[in-house]
């Protein structure tokens, strides 16, 4: 049954199916493990890589900002003489808290052109207050150690004319520039500083500008100038790590995204990859369902058509007038079948028929004669067999040839089946010149008549045998013999005891009956002699 099954058109497209179901389901496993997953990975550090561009650039202009004001006060004319000490009214003139705290300021250091201290002025990070010195002493001792850094600077680099960041708590932007003529001519009369802290207010200022939450912090120092990424549940952060001077720390601008486009895009994409897995059963079971009705179905029908070859089978109809090729092939199945049975049909007519007459042949007849013989011992009915020959019909052939002999056979035997269609009963050509003809329910009394009938037929034919010694046409003998009479219990008994009646019937002179009796096998003949 498992093994019927496993070969069946149904099972075998099923796992066809499976099979490439299963394919589909890898390949889509496999492009969205390997592909779309890693774009969508990549398409989001894009994104967020762009987003900690902005930033950047929002830092850079705000140094470059710096700069160009630090570069504005340096080539200041009235700058220059205050550094030369000739302008003893520039800081009262131009420095307060509020100018500072206006322009987000945190520190102004003006450094003479040996680079020793000439004016600080700044807002201390940590009181809040407004101090102006000549010196990094007493209130802005806190300076010191930006100043420090500023004076390496110059020994560095006297050219200046630049905008570094500075590592510390908050982060500043240094903005530096030498200090000249304002047609830029010298001598160069010392450097001045300008420092922003990248406090919370410049934070809230980027955030403003890009629209994206930005912290900075203070790092060891780190090989890697690269941005680093890193995901958290549904946020993902990126950090980007800034040098400083002097070099030994650095900063981390970092930022975070929501992944919101990310996961709603994976979340799509697992609908897309869940909508196109259950359209894909679908489809299987549709044409699963297709496969059943337009082709499995017919194909059964086909199959009992092809078993029973019947017409009359539930569906045929429909089928032998389907237009698609199992009508085709039902069609031609069906004119394959009706060629096979009238040759089949031929063939039995062939092999139980003899071709000269037309009679049933001597194998037909016993066949029969077997059945009739079972028939009649089992309803103890009688049984008659007769055995017709023609007599002299040697002489015939010789003196008309045997074409014309054949003629006579053809003539003698349609008489022959005329009667006994008439009477009933069976006749079969047995041998070359010889007839049997088997009578059921018929009495040997009953069959003598039907027998005198035969003759009958054939004196009435009167069929010229002008050298036959008995008459001058063709004349019969018959031999008749009855089931269940002594010895005759058997098909061969039966045909035998006919035949010894026929060879009684001849020795009598021909042209006459003659019935078995017992008596015959001692050549002892009870006649009902014909009239010649
Ligand atoms: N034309 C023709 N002759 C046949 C055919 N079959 C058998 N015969 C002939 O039938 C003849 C039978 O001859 P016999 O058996 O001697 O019998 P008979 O001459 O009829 O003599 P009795 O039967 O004793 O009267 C033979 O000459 C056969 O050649 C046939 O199909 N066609």
């Amino acid at each position: 049954m498992v093994q019927h099954y496993s070969r069946s058109l149904r099972f075998r497209f099923l796992a066809a199916l499976g099979g490439v179901l299963l394919i589909a389901l890898m390949s889509l496993v496999v492009l969205s493990r390997w592909v779309i997953f890693p774009a969508l990975h990549k398409e989001e550090r894009a994104v967020v890589t762009q987003e900690l561009k902005k930033i950047e650039r929002a830092l850079q202009i705000s140094q470059q900002n710096l700069l160009a004001q630090a570069r504005d006060w340096a080539i200041w004319d009235d700058t220059y003489e205050f550094v030369q000490g000739n302008y003893p009214g520039y800081t009262d003139t131009n420095f307060s808290q509020q100018m500072f705290e206006e322009m987000g300021y945190q520190l102004m250091a003006f450094f003479n052109a040996e680079g020793g201290v000439h004016f600080l002025a700044g807002i201390n990070p940590a009181t809040g207050r407004y101090h102006t010195c000549y010196s990094t002493e007493r209130e802005c001792r806190w300076m010191a150690g930006l100043v420090r850094t500023m004076q390496a600077s110059i020994k560095e680099d006297p050219e200046q004319g630049k905008s570094e960041l500075y590592a510390g708590s908050p982060p500043l932007i240094v903005a530096s520039n030498p200090i000249f003529r304002t047609d830029e001519s010298g001598p160069l009369q010392g450097w001045l500083f300008q420092v922003r802290p990248m406090d919370n207010a410049w934070l809230a200022l980027i955030e403003d500008y890009t629209g994206l939450e930005t912290t900075l912090s203070v790092v060891n120092s780190s090989d890697s100038n690269d941005i680093a990424i890193t995901i958290s549940g549904n946020t993902i952060f990126a950090q980007r790590y800034l040098s400083t001077y002097p070099l030994n720390e650095q900063l981390a601008l970092e930022t975070q995204l929501n992944r919101t486009s990310y996961l709603a895009s994976l979340e799509t994409f697992r609908y897309v990859l869940l909508w196109t897995a259950c359209l894909m059963l679908l489809v299987i079971v549709l044409v699963l369902l297709l496969l059943e009705r337009i082709i499995l179905k017919p194909l059964k029908i086909l199959t009992r058509f092809t078993q029973q070859a019947s017409d009359d089978l539930e569906g045929a109809h429909s089928l032998l007038r389907r237009g698609d090729e199992i009508g085709i092939l039902a069609r031609a199945f069906q004119k394959q079948f009706k060629r096979q049975q009238q040759l089949n049909a031929e063939l039995i007519e062939l092999s139980t028929h003899d071709p000269l007459t037309g009679l049933p042949n001597r194998r037909l007849f016993d066949q029969r004669l077997q059945e009739v013989v079972n028939i009649a011992l089992a309803s103890g009915q009688p049984l008659t067999v007769m055995m017709i020959d023609i007599d002299h019909f040697k002489l015939f052939n010789d003196h008309y040839g045997h074409p014309e002999g054949d003629v006579c056979l053809q003539r003698v035997a349609q008489a022959m089946h005329n009667v006994a269609s008439a009477h009933g009963f069976f006749i079969a050509r047995t041998g070359g010149e010889e007839f049997s003809a088997m009578l059921p329910a018929t009495s040997a009394t009953q069959a003598v008549e039907k027998s005198q009938a035969l003759s009958h037929a054939i004196d009435q034919l009167q069929h010229p045998h002008q050298v036959s010694p008995v008459a001058s046409y063709v004349t019969v003998s018959i031999g008749i013999s009855q089931l269940d009479i002594e010895g005759a219990m058997t098909p061969s008994g039966l045909m035998t005891t006919a035949d010894q009646a026929l060879y009684a019937a001849k020795a009598a002179g021909r042209h006459c009956v003659k019935v078995y009796t017992p008596s015959l096998a001692n050549a002892v003949f009870s006649s009902h002699n014909t009239p010649p």
